[in-house]
């Protein structure tokens, strides 16, 4: 496990870098407080369930994180899908890491990169292992919209806010996505389909 959260913290490092740099802020952007940030590994096990249809491995939230790199064992992740809201199942590529935006890369590039509300859903015949690597800056850090850059001349609508921010925003039950606490969003992610 320590090998592969040093491996899996480099894959987020280079994934970061490409995004900056597809923002225009070229690939070393805010690495080094990247670098000397929070990174929370979480392992969810997920018991096969007969009626995977009346109860949730995890409810809908967004990661607080900047990026998210995820390994599971089957399919069992689904996102809600922000043209008609519904939930869709990630296909499963035997392997494969997957890396979700979180609520802080929405933060810093104003909305361009927005942060994905998600849900597990349980197997009905398969036990489900997942291992998630949350990638953020450090817990008394702010991150805001990135400045010297085009993104300026965009009204901001967010507001600086830290880590802790986002953590203590967690209203029971139904997780929405952390940048509600920084602007209202048009939507709520349904609980069920
Ligand atoms: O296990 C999954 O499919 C998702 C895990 C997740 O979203 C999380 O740990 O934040
Ligand atoms: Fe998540």
């Amino acid at each position: 496990m320590g090998k592969f959260s040093m491996d899996v913290r480099k894959v987020a490092m280079e994934v970061m870098g490409a995004i900056t740099e597809s923002l225009g802020l070229g690939p070393s952007y805010k690495s080094d407080k990247l670098e000397d940030g929070m990174q929370v590994m979480t392992v969810n096990c997920y018991p096969a369930c007969p009626q995977p249809d009346r109860v949730l491995g995890l409810p809908p939230h967004s990661d607080y994180s900047c990026i998210t790199v995820l390994l599971q064992s089957c399919p069992g992740l689904q996102v809600i899908a922000t043209d008609d809201d519904e939930w869709r199942l990630i296909p499963e590529i035997h392997g494969a890491l997957q890396v979700h935006v979180g609520d802080h890369l929405e933060v810093l590039s104003n909305g361009i990169y927005k942060s994905v509300v998600h849900r597990a859903t349980l197997n009905s015949e398969k036990n489900k292992i997942s291992i998630a690597s949350l990638h953020s800056l450090a817990m008394d850090e702010k991150i805001e919209t990135a400045k010297d850059w085009w993104m300026n001349n965009i009204q901001k609508d967010t507001k600086k806010a830290a880590l802790e921010i986002f953590l203590n925003f967690s209203p029971p039950m139904i997780l929405l996505k952390g940048t509600a606490s920084l602007r209202l969003l048009n939507s709520k992610p349904k609980m069920f389909n």
